[in-house]
């Protein structure tokens, strides 16, 4: 598992590791500045072969420091190399001064403004390292500073993109929340979405780098260590005690062991269940999706596959007597009942051997929904809840009471909205544009009682309890094509699947997300819903084995 710090955790593991009096600040912005250069030569090999010109903006915190670093050792290996700062060097901290120093002895410093920028004959270098704020940014940028980062982005027509390297964020961009500061569409300039050709952080990824505006801007992640492992998995000088979000990744970039949690880990129909014994389908568990009426049918069909797909034992189709037909007539390995009301589902789950439930796709939002819902949240069994069977309980106090540990959320933005309208208000509101999609999660979570999975490229999953993890479809893993008619029925039915195999609902909700995006990678453009359980064999395949999809 890849652990995801905000801001205040970072400051408090560097804090903590300074204090510890085993390594100082000056050391930890060397090896900043190092990692830099390092993640430069990766992502552009050609630039090791002979000296470029650089040019570094630096501002008034430590991340202007490790700007001060990266100019001295590009300048080490004879680069051209132009420093700009912003505010006066001489009220830096003290070891972004000692940085500047060093610097001084090399070469000069201009103050940092546009015009002078340009005049630097701007458009010539190979190389522009924004180190103007990082984890210290508290507020909108603005000035010189934002002139000359709108001019980055292109508001005059220039693309520097393509050679932009970002020390821990594009400046201005929050790294608890993911959003550009100041902006209303996450812009720096013309609405486009982006700005760095690459963004390197240091000991973990931040929460900003993977939600909201933050990958667009970010452009690729390097994650670079430098030597404070100790600090964070001890927890030393944590900023806050909710359990730690982390990235759902089919493997740890950065391990952290005082978790056990690891989804992907979790056998799924494996050998080694089949080795154990495990081997008859009752043993994998016995779903049940709960279909809409005649001609609503194919969102609780493709929840079904899905289910069967990820290794459920059985799985039921519940289904009002007018789609019976039409159901029976296209499905093969699901199993069929006809359930014409609620009492007809209660007793259907009299059977306790059904110990999963999908309901809400396809489903309609009449009252005989709403009785149906609520037969299902009564037996208190794992029961994922999406879409119609959202809007249900948006507007239903009583159904809404009947949320339990044991229920699994996944709304989109829109039904999320309807749910927590409070909190999706915060979320929206501009002045609280540090208030994360982590922290909106958390907040649903805890007022629902359940887990809930906010959807999106940024999907976050939280628990009651403050468990969190993001599933970011970004960087390597974009998978654009995933919006897509359906897909969100093959997510429930996903998770569904995996809850009747006995995953808790905070393991099925990740789990699921992350089998969702891998089956639409590994299908690629073209890709529609029906599309996506059938890339599970494959994918299990290579979960199973080890070697699943690289993030
Ligand atoms: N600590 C360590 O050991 C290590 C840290 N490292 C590096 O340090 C970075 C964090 O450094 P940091 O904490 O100094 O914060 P940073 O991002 O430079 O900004 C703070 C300055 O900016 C100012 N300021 C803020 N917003 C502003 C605005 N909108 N417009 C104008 N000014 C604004 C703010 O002013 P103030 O808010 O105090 O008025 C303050 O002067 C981190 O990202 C990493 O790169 C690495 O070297 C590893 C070791
Ligand atoms: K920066």
């Amino acid at each position: 598992m890849t652990e995801i710090l905000t801001a205040a955790q970072m400051r408090s593991i560097e804090q903590a590791a300074i204090e510890s009096g085993e390594v100082t600040g000056l050391e930890l912005m060397e090896r900043a500045g190092r990692g830099v250069v390092e993640a430069v030569f990766e992502e552009w090999p050609s630039y090791r072969l002979s000296p470029r010109r650089a040019i570094v903006l630096c501002g008034p915190g430590n991340n202007g420091g490790d700007g001060y670093v990266v100019a001295r050792l590009l300048r080490d290996l004879h680069w051209d190399v132009t420093v700009f700062s912003l505010g006066d060097p001489e009220k830096l901290p003290p070891d972004a001064k000692t940085n500047y120093r060093r610097w001084l002895a090399l070469g000069d410093v201009q103050p940092l403004s546009e015009r002078a920028f340009r005049a630097a004959g701007a458009g010539y270098a190979d190389l522009y390292v924004d180190a103007l704020f990082g984890t210290g940014m508290s507020r909108p940028v603005s000035g010189e500073a934002w002139s000359v980062l709108t001019h980055l982005a292109g508001r005059n027509g220039d693309d520097y993109a393509p050679y932009i390297v970002a020390i821990d964020a594009p400046s201005g961009l929050c790294l608890d929340s993911g959003r550009l500061l100041g902006t209303a569409n996450g812009s720096y300039a013309h609405g486009h979405n982006r700005f760095a050709a690459l963004t390197v952080t240091f000991d973990s990824p931040k929460q900003g780098q993977f939600l909201a505006d933050g990958p667009g801007l970010c452009g690729k992640l390097a994650v670079k260590d430098i030597g404070l492992r100790k600090w964070r998995e001890t927890g030393a000088g944590r900023a806050m005690r909710l359990p730690q979000t982390v990235l759902v990744t089919d493997r740890s970039v950065v391990p952290d062991r005082r978790h056990a949690l690891s989804p992907l880990r979790v056998p799924v129909k494996s050998e080694r269940n089949i080795h154990a014994g495990h081997t008859h389908k009752f043993s994998f568990g016995h779903g049940v999706i709960v279909s809409g009426g005649a001609g609503r049918t194919g969102a609780a069909r493709l929840a079904a596959r899905s289910a069967l797909r990820v290794g459920a034992g059985l799985v039921s189709l519940a289904v009002p007597p007018d789609a019976a037909a039409e159901v029976a007539a296209q499905i093969t390995a699901p199993m069929m009942r006809a359930v014409p009301d609620a009492g007809a589902m209660a007793e259907m789950l009299t059977d306790a051997r059904l110990n999963a439930i999908c309901i809400g796709p396809g489903l309609g939002l009449g009252p005989n929904h709403a009785a149906l819902v609520e037969t299902v949240l009564k037996t208190g069994r794992p029961t994922v809840l999406d879409a119609d069977a959202l809007s249900l309980v948006a507007r239903d106090d009583q159904l809404r009471n009947l949320l339990h540990q044991n229920c699994v959320l996944t709304p989109h933005n829109g039904e999320f909205k309807r749910l927590f309208p409070e909190i999706e208000a915060r979320l929206s509101t501009p002045s609280a544009q540090s208030f994360s999609k982590v922290d909106a999660v958390r907040a649903a979570a805890a007022e629902a009682g359940c887990t809930v999975l906010l959807k999106g490229r940024d999907t976050v999953i939280a628990t009651p309890q403050g468990q969190c993890a993001i599933h970011a479809a970004v960087y390597e893993r974009a998978a654009p094509w995933l919006a897509t008619a359906g897909s969100g029925d093959v997510l429930a039915g996903l998770i569904a699947g995996l809850l009747a195999q006995g995953y808790a609902a905070f393991e099925a909700a990740a789990t699921g997300a992350w089998l969702h995006v891998e089956c639409a990678r590994q299908f690629g453009p073209g890709l529609i819903a029906e599309d996506l359980p059938e890339q599970l064999p494959g994918v299990l395949r290579r979960v199973i084995s080890g070697e699943a999809g690289r993030v």
